[in-house]
């Protein structure tokens, strides 16, 4: 058995639950890999239930995941040390703003050889006035590599077993090989790239695109104005990789991490749902959060805050209006039926990416 590679879920929200159902069915399908795979669950009570027991008796994540069954070789476990111990492979799948904490409980108590890959869309701020992408962040914590997962992946799709594609981002290519291996399914095509940094960037950033279209939802504006932020937001994803994250490629943008997950999430994430309501309720993003989300979090107005840190700090916010422009909006600074004429006038931009 321990010659096997022992695969561990950190995280068991919506995506993390719907990932556990592919991960723990492809575990016992490849001998390579240890049939049991563990998941950490942030643990909370339900009904008078530890959320743990509850997985662990019904194979249902009830709060995140509810009608699904996890694979029963998927053992919830609640301390993220015991979980992560003897993990070769530790698969990164919480909301961004809680991850430096978790990498700080595993400081010292994983595998030195042990490989991460991250599924979290966002980034962090950094000191010097920059942000951190959350792979460098888990890299750099754990002195471990990091590989990402992103694509146009709306969980409950996937859990219910409907098509879709994804990007895996991996320097490594025989490594790109075993993670293939672990994630894909009939209905979940990997495709593996090199260009890691722009993976992981595009993910983060379509969060911020969809609030966009969420408020062009609330505001009625139409199918034409909702693609226009869609296109808007394309170019400014572009823009954003090839001023900060140079020697990237264009290509990539046409991967499902890119392209596909833009468009997914601009029609059915939470990020637009809960834009929309913002522009028609007039509460506030955090009421909406939990009123609407039965405990799942939002990764746009976060992210837009966390790139309007930088951009602020390197005085290029009109590089990026859209972007700043939505933050703005989430916060209050701008209302919401400002938003078409804060993106009139976009920049022009000589492109230096290459295909
Ligand atoms: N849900 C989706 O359709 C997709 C989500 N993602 C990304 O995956 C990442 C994780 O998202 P989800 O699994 O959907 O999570 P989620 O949005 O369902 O969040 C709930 C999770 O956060 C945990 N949590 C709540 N409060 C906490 C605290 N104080 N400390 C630590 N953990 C806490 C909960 O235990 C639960 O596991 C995000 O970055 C998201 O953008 C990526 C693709 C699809
Ligand atoms: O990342 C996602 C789909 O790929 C999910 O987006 P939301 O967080 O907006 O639901």
């Amino acid at each position: 058995m321990a010659d096997k590679i022992q695969v561990c879920i950190i995280g068991s929200g919506n995506w993390g639950s719907a990932i556990a159902k592919i991960v723990g069915a492809n575990a016992t399908k490849f001998p390579e890999f240890d049939d049991r795979v563990n998941m950490y669950v942030y643990e909370e009570m339900i009904d008078g239930k530890k959320l743990t027991e509850i997985i662990n008796t019904t194979h249902e994540n009830i709060k995140y995941l509810p009608g699904h069954q996890l694979p029963p070789n998927v053992v919830a476990v609640p301390d993220i040390v015991q979980a992560a111990a003897t993990a070769d492979i530790l698969v990164f799948v919480v909301p961004h703003q809680f991850v430096k904490n978790f990498c700080a409980s595993l400081l010292g108590k994983i595998k030195p050889t042990a490989q991460a890959i991250s599924l979290i869309k966002g980034f962090d701020k950094a000191e010097g006035g920059g942000i951190d992408l959350i792979s460098h962040i888990i890299t750099r914590h754990l002195k471990i590599p990091c590989s990402v997962l992103m694509g146009a992946n709306l969980a409950n799709e996937v859990a219910e077993g409907k098509f879709c594609e994804t990007t895996i981002g991996c320097r490594d290519i025989k490594y790109g090989k075993v993670l293939k291996d672990i994630f894909q399914a009939d209905h979940f095509r990997v495709s593996v790239v090199d260009d890691v940094d722009a993976t992981e960037v595009c993910g983060a950033l379509k969060n911020i695109v969809a609030c966009g279209a969420g408020f062009m939802d609330g505001l009625n504006s139409g199918d034409n104005a909702k693609a226009a932020v869609i296109r808007i937001g394309l170019m400014e994803m572009i823009r954003f990789v090839d001023i900060f994250y140079p020697g990237s490629k264009l290509g990539t943008f046409f991967e499902s991490c890119g392209v596909a997950d833009l468009i997914t999430t601009c029609y059915g994430g939470r990020n637009r749902k809960v834009s929309e309501a913002f522009v028609k309720t007039g509460k506030s993003i955090a009421e909406l959060e939990k009123e609407m989300l039965g405990g799942q979090k939002l990764q746009g107005p976060f992210t837009a805050e966390e790139v309007n840190y930088m951009l602020k700090n390197k005085n290029m916010e009109d590089k990026f209006p859209l972007f700043t422009s939505i933050h703005k909006i989430c916060i209050g600074e701008l209302k919401a039926t400002q938003f078409v004429e804060s993106i009139r006038n976009q920049p022009d931009h000589v492109l230096s990416l290459k295909a």
